[in-house]
């Protein structure tokens, strides 16, 4: 089939990648010509394990292809999907700018019936008035072209995104124009085989799941953040919970671990987003609030950790093992790493701060401030440092050399944000040691 995707970032390159794979014949859209030449030569602009390597040999197959202009991209899709950005506006809702805009250029250049796919997150609604933009400028041109617009929200995670979209848990479709439906169940054939992955309901239902199933996520995860202060206060173990409860089939594993605070560019957006719906159709969403409240206490927990443990942290160097919002990319966006660095530096400590990924991206986000240094050695970071913070999980973290970090920091203290150690052996590596939930080594 001939496929146009309008964005070519996360989602969209993603998606385009994965539907070339299966046979498609895809071009990306996207007006951010650095981007664009950076894919037409072949470079991936974003950490994605399996991405780069997925997008040459689709190009060189000769069923992908990148433009910066409008008419090619537009010309060439029999079903053209919306996944271009849509952050948060100044009072948390999300910004439609971008997503009205694909639908204008839609409408533009438009050259026979189409089916117009939404995986941007959007509010509710949003598919009738991206309908409405392209109906209104198929009029203005005088052609009246069928369009039906299908809202199919994309739920994968970066990091691991070519195997989310490849083998997804579900695949929503929210349309109710069934020969556009038959076209997405012949597109999404390839990825729902041997069991029914399709749900297929209306629009508005299938917009409200995506924001569903990111706030649940995040309630899950501030729930357990809420958990592990209370278990640090009665002496309990939230791993030891964390199993418990999780081996209940209706609570299930996934997504209870307490931490550092929920990044990314997503949960806290798209929480922010459901509670503005909320407040404009007159609902409070307190359950919501409170999650929100929460995740914003939470990143800040490590640093009263270190508080407690070293007083006043002026004139303090910490050093800080990841940056990034979670592992396995790059990206920093509402990453806890953030309010951590920002916390410290208010309190005159410095930071020495290693990413095995992210640090190109944290170089370029945090150059203009004093006090950061980011270095290319996890432990070259400990040197004279008073601390070692840890803040993402990276693999490389999981058995490192406990004896190098006890004689390269100046005090021998782990403040763990992960939970990735256990306090008795870190005892008996001679560490002091402080987890999230957990009980600390004695010192
Ligand atoms: N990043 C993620 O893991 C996920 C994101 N989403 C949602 O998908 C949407 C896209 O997110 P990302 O891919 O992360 O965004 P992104 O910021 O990485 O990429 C968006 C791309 O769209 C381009 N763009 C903006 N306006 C355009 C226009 N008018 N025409 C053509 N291109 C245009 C931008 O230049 C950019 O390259 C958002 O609504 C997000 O909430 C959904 C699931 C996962
Ligand atoms: O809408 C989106 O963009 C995506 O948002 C999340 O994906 P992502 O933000 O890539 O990353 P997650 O793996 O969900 O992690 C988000 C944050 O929660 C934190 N987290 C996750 C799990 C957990 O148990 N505890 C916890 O603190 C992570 O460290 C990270 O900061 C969802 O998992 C995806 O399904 C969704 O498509």
């Amino acid at each position: 089939m001939k496929v146009t995707v309008i964005g070519s970032g996360y989602v969209g390159l993603v998606t385009g990648a994965c539907l070339a794979q299966t046979g498609n014949h895809v071009v990306c859209l996207d007006v951010d010509a650095a981007k664009v030449a950076q894919l037409q030569a072949g470079h991936v602009p974003i950490h994605e394990p399996g991405l780069e390597a997925m997008v040459r040999a689709n190009a060189a197959a000769g069923r992908l292809r990148f433009t910066l202009d409008a008419a090619d991209a537009i010309g060439h899709g029999r079903i053209l999907f919306i996944g271009v950005g849509t952050p948060p506006g100044e009072d948390g809702s999300a910004d439609l700018q971008h997503v009205l805009a694909a639908a204008r250029t839609i409408a533009q250049y438009l050259i026979g019936p189409a089916v117009v796919v939404n995986k941007s997150t959007v509010p509710v609604g949003t598919a009738d008035r991206v309908k409405a933009v392209i109906e209104a400028g198929l009029a203005e041109r005088q052609i009246d072209y069928p369009v039906a617009v299908v809202s199919n929200p994309e739920f994968l995670k970066e990091g691991a995104a070519v195997d989310d979209f490849l083998r997804p848990d579900r695949i929503v479709l929210g349309s109710e124009d069934e020969s556009a439906l038959q076209l997405m169940r012949t597109l999404y054939a390839p990825f729902n085989r041997n069991r029914e992955r399709i749900q297929v309901m209306d629009a508005r239902s299938a917009e409200l799941t995506k924001y569903a199933a990111n706030a649940m996520l995040a309630t899950r995860i501030s729930f357990m953040n809420e958990l592990a202060a209370l278990a640090e206060q009665v002496g309990a173990d939230i791993e030891q919970v964390r199993r418990g409860m999780g081996s209940d089939e209706r609570i299930g594993t996934h997504f209870l671990y307490a931490g550092a605070g929920y990044g990314g560019s997503c949960f806290p957006k798209d929480v922010r987003a459901l509670l503005h719906t909320g407040r404009e159709h007159g609902l409070q969403l307190g359950v919501l609030e409170a999650v929100q409240a929460a995740n914003a206490r939470q990143k800040r927990v490590l640093v009263q950790k270190l508080e407690r443990r070293l007083g006043p942290l002026a004139g303090r160097t910490i050093a800080l093992w990841g940056l990034a919002f979670k592992p396995n990319t790059d990206d920093l966006r509402e990453a806890p790493s953030l309010v951590v660095i920002e916390e410290l530096l208010e309190r005159g400590a410095s930071v020495v701060a290693y990413d095995p990924v992210a640090a190109t991206a944290a170089r370029a986000q945090l150059h203009d401030k004093a006090g950061i240094t980011i270095v290319d050695d996890a432990y070259a970071a400990l040197d004279g440092a008073d601390a070692l913070v840890i803040i993402t999980e990276w693999r490389e973290f999981r058995t490192p050399d406990f004896e190098q970090i006890r004689s390269r920091l100046r005090q021998p203290l782990i403040i763990d944000g992960r939970n990735l150690y256990e306090a008795d052996e870190m005892a008996a590596q001679g560490l002091v040691y402080e987890g999230v939930g957990r009980p600390s080594t004695r010192s």
